[in-house]
């Protein structure tokens, strides 16, 4: 198990194909935290050229201790490389996983940069501004034996683009269980993410003004995302990304019962994958309390209500219905 101690719930090992890999070591429950750890090579946002970029990885590297430096040249290099500034930047490039508050640095982790890749991943990397560390969290119940994966891509776009951005940036091929599908299911599952991306670009294009002028259209869009996330078997990450987009739609307005419960649902999403110590469940967990602190309540009144009027007893006896009120569909008038 390499360098890594014994109390973990993992192990390193080698996984044909992949190289090394993170294993279960016993059964993991959706929502443990996994790995909770600090960079220990960084470029942060502002180094923008790739010779600063060079430069800066460089001199972490020698700063290292010996056995850290054994570590850090012992990880994946997909980058061909003539010296060891090439080399050490490979090997970033290979490895660096997102951090700082704009996720627009990156980090080198002895532990987190070993997990490989899969398109519908077990886990999940988040950068926690609070903790000033990377964690990792289970996105669904793990099995021991089960390698446990992350996803490299910025979001779960169709085969295709996959499998090129892969290819591009980590230089392989996913054999992972959705790219793996047979022909029908991955037509099927495709078709899907074709259209959640299409409904991601509409609603980016409908802006601040959107939110009030086509209030019910966006609505519709994030509803009919999250019937196509939850076909998917990566349907969590989506789900995090969308229910956000809910709140602030029924909250822009004046709808505070809706902006309660779409707050709720983001904040047991934000829970599992992030953690009860992240900046954003502390964020949703202000919501729920009271949605009006929201920034974008009052930008319109139109859909007026307040928390009380949400329809309880519907959401326990006729579940379809409180998700047709939630969503405010058919005719989308109903108050
Ligand atoms: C951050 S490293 C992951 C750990 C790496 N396997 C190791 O041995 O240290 C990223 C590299 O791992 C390999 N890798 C990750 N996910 C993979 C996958 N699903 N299939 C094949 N190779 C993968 C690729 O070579 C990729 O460039």
């Amino acid at each position: 198990m390499g360098a890594f101690a014994s109390a973990l719930v993992y192990t390193l090992e080698d996984v044909p194909g992949k190289g090394k890999g993170l294993i279960a070591a016993s059964d993991i429950p959706m929502g443990t935290r996994i790995i909770s750890e600090k960079p220990f090579v960084t470029v942060p946002t502002q180094v923008r050229t790739m010779e600063q970029q060079w430069i800066r990885v460089y001199q972490q590297v020698l700063a290292l201790s010996v056995h850290q430096k054994r570590e850090f040249l012992a990880m994946d290099n997909v980058y061909p490389y003539t010296n060891p500034t090439e080399e050490y930047h490979g090997i970033f490039r290979t490895n660096a996983l997102p951090i700082g508050s704009d996720l627009g640095g990156g980090g080198v982790f002895l532990h987190a940069c070993r997990i490989n890749h899969a398109c519908d991943p077990n886990a999940t990397n988040f950068w926690n501004e609070n903790l000033d560390k990377l964690t990792i969290h289970a996105i669904r119940d793990i099995q021991k034996g089960e390698e446990i994966t992350i996803s490299y891509l910025e979001a779960t776009r169709n085969k295709k683009a996959r499998a090129k951005d892969l290819k591009q940036l980590f230089k392989f091929v996913c054999l992972c269980q959705l790219c793996s599908l047979p022909r029908q299911q991955s037509k099927e599952s495709d078709k899907r993410l074709d259209r959640v991306h299409q409904l991601d670009n509409l609603i980016e294009e409908a802006g601040l003004e959107g939110l009030v002028w086509s209030a019910q259209r966006l609505l519709g869009y994030v509803d009919e995302q999250v019937q196509l996330w939850n076909e998917e078997t990566s349907k969590l990450i989506g789900l995090t990304r969308a229910y956000p987009d809910a709140v602030q739609i029924a909250i822009a307005n004046g709808d505070l019962a809706r902006g309660l419960v779409f707050a709720e649902r983001a904040l047991a999403l934000y829970r599992g994958a992030l953690g009860d110590d992240s900046p954003d469940v502390a964020e949703y967990k202000k919501l729920v309390r009271d949605p009006a602190t929201h920034e974008y309540y009052g930008m319109s009144m139109q859909w007026k209500t307040a928390p009380e009027e949400i329809p309880m007893l519907l959401e326990v006896t006729e579940a379809a219905k409180f998700e047709d009120w939630l969503w405010r569909r058919g005719g989308r008038t109903v108050r």
